[in-house]
């Protein structure tokens, strides 16, 4: 028995899209579903009671990065993760190995795991598959997902073919090391790069080793869109029916549509709230860079057709002072937005699969957002 199982609801019948009911033991999932990013413990500026309210049903955090702040001991103490960010719904932590791997040069890759210096204070660290394992049992999270390595993009094939040898290796590993299966789930990650061979060999040895859900790897890594688009089409129909299948690192509108369209039930990415930071929505009428001159004097809502705390309360003009001026309620006003536009999204996509007009659905949307 897993702590986490898929129900499947429904398939659309116009696309390779699915209905599902992702059941955790913080409760349960509807998908296909956003994953908003909390990297140190915390949605950057949200609190969860206004993650509830935009509906987040599940929060991603970072291993890595509370490995290094304030530690996995320390969040142990506190009770968990839930209890210590008091979110108590699910959370799904990742591996660690991706921050890991884009440390760059100050990493070492062999069979036994990552060496790196911290980013925080240069310390010498070793992350094994044991070891991300250990992490994220003391964090509490609901879904843990394998230390792998993502190859970077391009990479040549001889490379992309022995890295995911290895990622297959390390999570045998993991699963080895993994003995709260009751209430936490371990889920596998494909690897195999843009190259559909090497593809279909990690889905089949990840697939191999039976676990409650898979995720593809490897993508969203600057690869051009058709490219991910084809080589996530070609893996999906390698992965079981029955599991939850999570696209790492996804989060653009089109994307997300793309996405689920072939197959996809779970997605993550900071890109909604890190434009928020920097200024830029993503609204009913297509991205709007607020702090554009543009907008200095426009005192209609950021999005009209949008239900959130800052659409129904300020004005372009004044989220725009706040941006231009620094000020922290900026940052939290659009992030608010971006969160509560992708959440929204995702509601209206599960509408759209329950009946069956999930790519006039598509169509209606690229129309508005993208004009095309
Ligand atoms: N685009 C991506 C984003 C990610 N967070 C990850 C990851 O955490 N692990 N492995 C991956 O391949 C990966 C790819
Ligand atoms: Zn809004």
């Amino acid at each position: 028995m897993y702590a986490v199982r898929y129900e499947l609801i429904k398939e659309c019948k116009q696309s390779g899209a699915r209905l599902g009911r992702l059941h955790t033991p913080h409760g349960i999932i509807e998908t296909p579903i956003f994953m908003p990013v909390g990297t140190q413990a915390t949605v950057k500026s949200m609190t969860p009671e206004e993650l509830k309210e935009i509906g987040s049903q599940i929060i991603l955090s970072n291993t890595y990065h509370l490995y290094m702040r304030p530690g996995h001991e320390l969040i142990k103490k506190a009770g968990g993760l839930h209890e210590f960010m008091q979110w108590d719904k699910p959370i799904l932590t990742d591996s660690g190995g991706f921050q890991v791997f884009s440390l760059g040069p100050l990493r070492k890759i062999t069979e036994e795991g990552v060496e790196f210096r911290s980013h925080l204070d240069g310390s010498r660290h070793t992350i094994t598959p044991e070891k991300a394992v250990e992490i994220q049992t003391a964090l509490g999270s609901d879904i843990m997902m394998a230390f792998d390595e993502c190859a970077p993009y391009p990479a040549d094939r001889d490379y992309v073919k022995k890295s995911l040898e290895r990622t297959t290796r390390w999570l045998q590993r993991c699963k080895d090391a993994h003995k709260n299966t009751e209430n936490q789930a371990l889920f596998g990650i494909v690897q195999g790069g843009m190259y559909k061979d090497l593809r279909e060999q990690s889905a089949r040895e990840i697939t191999a080793i039976d676990l409650p859900g898979y995720a593809i790897g490897g993508l969203s890594v600057g690869e051009p869109k058709d490219i991910m688009y084809d080589i996530l089409g070609h893996t999906v129909q390698f992965l079981p029916e029955d599991k939850p299948r999570y696209l790492m690192g996804v989060g653009s509108p089109d994307d997300l549509l793309e996405g689920v369209i072939r197959g996809v039930d779970m997605f993550d990415c900071v890109l909604p709230t890190r434009i928020a930071r920097n200024g830029t929505a993503m609204t009913s009428q297509g991205k709007v860079v607020v702090r554009n001159a543009t907008y200095a004097e426009d005192f209609s809502p950021l999005d009209p057709e949008c239900d959130c705390y800052t659409c129904r309360n300020y004005t372009k003009a004044y989220i725009r002072h706040l941006i231009k001026a620094n000020e922290i309620l900026g940052a939290r006003l659009l992030t608010i937005h971006n969160l509560r536009f992708l959440l929204k999204l995702m509601e209206n996509v599960r509408i759209a699969i329950h009946e069956d007009r999930l790519l006039d659905f598509k169509e209606e949307f690229f129309k508005k957002y993208y004009k095309k």
